[in-house]
């Protein structure tokens, strides 16, 4: 597996925000969204660790985190991502939450793993991000409790969208749903009126901490 970085931090993102996390960052993505804030990692001539499950399961197991982060790039996109998945699961003690774009079919790692210990948090590209037509759809039928969809907007017509997706689909009743800014592209507040307007029950407003607490350009935080 590719992996570009390996960290302990606290989660900035995510259901579990605020608590410690190991993270695995994957190399190489099927979308470019505008405001990617690791394009880096999606460049061909990124240098990268090659890692196999039993690796990266012992690396895990000796930082002593139980919560593991596996993003990217697009994490799905790696061939052995099931089996690193299981392997980590068959931990008794850890929990793992895979960030993905939402242009890859979650179906076969939803249905394999219905334990709570897999989390998927399933972005919806929005219009800002250029990639919206790349959305699969079928994904909304996989979604569990414990899922998350993340709507990451940057203009206004980016949080009408959001609505109106999270109308189509029932996405409040299905799993949790999170609202979060493009950083530094919109007002947080602007999201937090929107909301208000719409009476948006049962959706969460998150900033991605990490850039709050260090340089928004740091990597490894
Ligand atoms: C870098 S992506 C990697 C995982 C996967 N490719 C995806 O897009 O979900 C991790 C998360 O960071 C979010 N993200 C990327 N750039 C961002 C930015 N400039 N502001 C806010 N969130 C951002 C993505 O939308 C995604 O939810
Ligand atoms: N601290 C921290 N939390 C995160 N949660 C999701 C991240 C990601 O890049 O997917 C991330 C990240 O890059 N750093
Ligand atoms: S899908 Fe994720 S990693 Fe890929 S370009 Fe978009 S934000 Fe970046
Ligand atoms: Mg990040």
């Amino acid at each position: 597996m590719k992996v570009v970085e390996k960290f302990i931090s606290i989660n900035g993102e995510g259901r579990r925000a605020g608590e410690l996390a190991v993270f695995i960052r994957f190399k190489g993505c099927n979308l470019n969204c505008s405001y990617c804030d690791t394009k880096w990692a999606n460049e061909p001539a990124c240098d990268y660790e090659e890692l196999s499950p039993d690796d990266i399961c012992e690396y895990v197991s000796e930082t002593g985190i139980k919560n593991v982060t596996l993003t990217g790039g697009e994490p799905l996109l790696q061939k052995d991502i099931r089996s690193l998945v299981e392997k980590l699961l068959n931990k008794s003690d850890i929990r793992v939450e895979i960030e993905t774009n939402g242009a890859v079919d979650i179906a076969p790692l939803a249905n394999a793993f219905s334990k709570e210990k897999l989390s998927l948090t399933m972005d919806y590209k929005l219009p800002s991000s250029g990639c919206e037509e790349k959305m699969l759809l079928s994904n909304m039928e996989a979604l569990r409790k414990q899922d998350t969809v993340k709507f990451v907007s940057g203009s206004v017509k980016d949080l009408e969208c959001a609505e109106k997706i999270i109308g189509k689909f029932h996405l409040t009743e299905r799993c949790q749903v999170f609202i979060s800014p493009v950083f530094g592209s919109i007002e947080p507040v602007e999201i937090v009126n929107f909301m208000t307007s719409k009476r948006m029950n049962d959706v969460r407003l998150q900033i991605q901490m990490h850039k709050v607490i260090w340089d928004p350009e740091e990597r490894g935080v």
